[in-house]
């Protein structure tokens, strides 16, 4: 299996960067050119297979509104910067269908929307316009007492339908379970998450490529305590290691270098399950 031109017969890395102040993890904030720069290059040096782009935070907890203009403003700064340097591809983290076409024009080579092509209805057509593949995440209204696992594989059922529907290829899909976005009053979310990972191989029957962010989420913060994100890297680096256990061919992360070691004992151990 391949997306976007990286093989993952083996668990790939995807490096976060987040050019919005107000993402809810600051350690993941580049402001600076040199900055930029220099993550992303050491990002992909420590074993990042891709690099996500973030011009707007999407934390359901967070003020986080900003106007389009300055989404693209910051978004095609970050691209325009980065795409001479880095040679992996380039993923924008967007729900917005505008913001997208600018980040592509300035070298972005894929979509990541959040929204699960929901949120925009322009946004489908964009990926077909330009070719790009898209990471399609769970994304729908959750009621309480839905089942996650069962409500994740519908919700993701509705956006392959728009992707199919517009002429998007399997070839050029990956399913992402949304972990940290869908929630209920009950179960609360860090249940819902926790039950959505200890399940994840059931997004198997799709067959596509399953990409998963865990990296310094709430749901984490919730079940250690630890209510700042910077105190989140144990129980970020013990969830992706349960995650490619289970399945997952793409974890985003805020922390690649330790990250790549986490998936890879993970899935050295893997090999030997009888
Ligand atoms: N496909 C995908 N995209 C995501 C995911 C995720 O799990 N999957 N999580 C995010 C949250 O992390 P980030 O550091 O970008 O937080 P922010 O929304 O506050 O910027 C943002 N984008
Ligand atoms: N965009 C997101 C940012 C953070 C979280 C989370 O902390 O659960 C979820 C989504």
């Amino acid at each position: 299996m391949k997306f976007a031109g990286v093989n993952l017969e083996e668990p790939k890395i995807m490096g976060v960067i987040n050019v919005s102040p107000e993402s809810f993890y600051k350690g993941s904030v580049k402001q600076s050119e040199d900055e930029l720069i220099r993550t992303a290059l050491k990002m992909v040096e420590d074993g990042a297979s891709f690099i996500d782009i973030g011009a707007k935070s999407t934390a359901p907890y967070l003020e986080t509104q900003i106007p389009v203009e300055e989404e693209i403003r910051r978004a095609v700064w970050a691209i325009s910067t980065l795409r001479d340097y880095v040679n992996v591809p380039i993923s924008i983290d967007t729900t917005n269908a505008k913001v997208a076409e600018e980040a592509i024009k300035a070298g972005a080579d894929i979509i990541n929307d959040v929204s699960g092509l929901k949120g925009d209805s322009e946004m489908v057509k964009v990926a077909k316009e330009y070719g790009v593949p898209v990471i399609i995440c769970a994304h729908g209204e959750v009621r309480d007492f839905m089942e996650p696992v069962h409500t994740v594989i519908s919700f993701l059922q509705e956006s392959l339908q728009i992707a199919y529907k517009n002429g998007i290829e399997k070839e050029k899909i990956a399913i992402d379970p949304a972990i940290g976005f869908l929630r209920p009053s009950y179960p609360p979310w860090y249940e819902w998450d926790s039950k959505v990972i200890a399940n994840l191989n059931m997004l198997k029957m799709f067959g596509l490529p399953i990409l998963v962010g865990v990296s310094r989420k709430s749901f984490i913060g919730a079940i250690t305590g630890r209510k700042d994100p910077g105190e989140r890297l144990p129980g970020s680096l013990a969830t992706t290691a349960i995650a490619v256990w289970n399945g997952a061919n793409i974890i985003r992360t805020h922390d690649v270098k330790e990250t790549f070691d986490a998936v890879r004992l993970a899935w050295f151990i893997k090999r030997f399950r009888a």
